[in-house]
């Protein structure tokens, strides 16, 4: 049973919620009107005649059929503008939806390998971010992500790229993520990768047992030392791992509406997310690729809700593990909380 009178009721909730979103893909954003928009502005030609027949062709079966799309939509990608179109169109609906903080994942592979310069791409992102920040409030850093399906001398060599530009996007580019086909590109071809990075300071964080084995999230923590885990959800196969993820307080980045759309589970109500929250785990909620998935934050946590019987404490706890899971600062992390809770016991539907 559902403590909401109705689903607006939940929607009001969930939007008022003081929250963070920490496992988005920028490139996931573009919807296929934005892709069209770039796509004759820098007169780029696509496969799909229209729109509509770009959003018919969205019917994945698991996350190798929706990469490839999604590598395709990124083409249209050219000039920093359009990097900045991207961003503050995705910026603007996480603040509508009520985020606070949003930590965005980028793959600058996917653009390099394009002949875009890596400075067009960071610049592109930061000036919306900033702008966000300014007009909004909403805060937001980046995670660059490295692709796993491509080698370890190509992700060397994006680092390379990158790092002359740290000290000019140092509030922003905090954290390395990996990303791609995760099936046969295990953890352990990274190893180097992220020392090399974890030297440099930045923090860490990796996809893992969205489609591959619970060893894969094993791996991500003791080869590559992150400290969150994106998806994770086949952890759930692993007694012991379960154990020490609850002990370690490891976060989760779940994505309800992606596990949904790339056949992880068959319906939303058979997902895991409710289990994991309620055996101790922290666990998050987010969008992934939003503009692929059918949703954005709000949608994940209400159709996870509606789907799950979540009660308004439940969808508190997963905002405020967001809040924990972040990359803000202590001090940024306290004053969220706190609105959190101040929000929770005026919140009129809340126990
Ligand atoms: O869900 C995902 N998994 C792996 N790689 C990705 N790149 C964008 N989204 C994803
Ligand atoms: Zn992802």
């Amino acid at each position: 049973m559902n403590a909401f009178s109705s689903d607006q009721a939940l929607r009001d909730f969930v939007t008022g919620l003081p929250k963070a979103e920490l496992h988005l893909h920028i490139e996931g954003t573009l919807e296929p009107e934005m892709i069209f928009e770039l796509a004759q502005r820098n007169g780029v030609k696509l496969a799909y005649a229209s729109e509509q027949a770009l959003r018919d062709a969205y019917a994945f079966t698991d996350l190798q059929s929706f990469l490839d799309l999604y590598y395709a939509g990124a083409s249209v990608l050219i000039t920093e503008r359009d990097f900045h179109d991207m961003a503050l169109a995705y910026l603007r609906r996480a603040h509508a939806d009520g985020a606070r903080h949003v930590e965005i994942m980028f793959d600058p592979q996917t653009h390099t390998a394009r002949g875009i310069d890596i400075e067009t791409v960071f610049a592109g992102l930061a000036s919306a971010m900033r702008m966000a920040r300014d007009q909004w409030g909403l805060s937001s850093c980046l995670i660059l992500s490295f692709l796993r399906h491509l080698s370890e001398a190509d992700a060397f060599e994006t680092l390379a790229q990158a790092l002359p530009l740290r000290e000019q996007y140092a509030d922003l580019w905090i954290a390395i993520g990996l990303d791609s086909a995760e099936r046969g590109n295990p953890p352990e071809k990274f190893t180097r990768v992220y020392a090399k990075c974890r030297e440099l300071g930045f923090r860490l964080v990796a996809h893992a047992g969205e489609e591959g084995p619970p060893e894969y999230v094993r791996d991500a923590l003791d080869l590559l030392h992150v400290q969150r885990i994106d998806h994770g959800v086949r952890s759930e196969e692993d007694p012991e791992l379960m154990q020490r993820l609850i002990r370690q307080r490891t976060p989760l980045t779940v994505c309800p509406l992606s596990n949904l759309k790339l056949r992880v589970v068959d319906q939303m109500a058979q997902h895991n997310l409710a289990r994991l929250l309620r055996q101790g785990l922290c666990v998050t909620v987010n969008s992934d690729d939003p503009a692929y998935f059918g949703g954005y934050l709000a949608d994940n946590y209400t159709e996870a809700a509606k789907a799950l019987s979540l009660q308004p404490q439940e969808l508190g706890m997963l905002a405020r593990n967001s809040i924990e899971a972040s990359f803000l600062t202590a001090n940024g992390k306290m004053s969220l909380m706190a609105e959190l809770d101040r929000y929770l016991a005026e919140a009129p539907l809340a126990d």
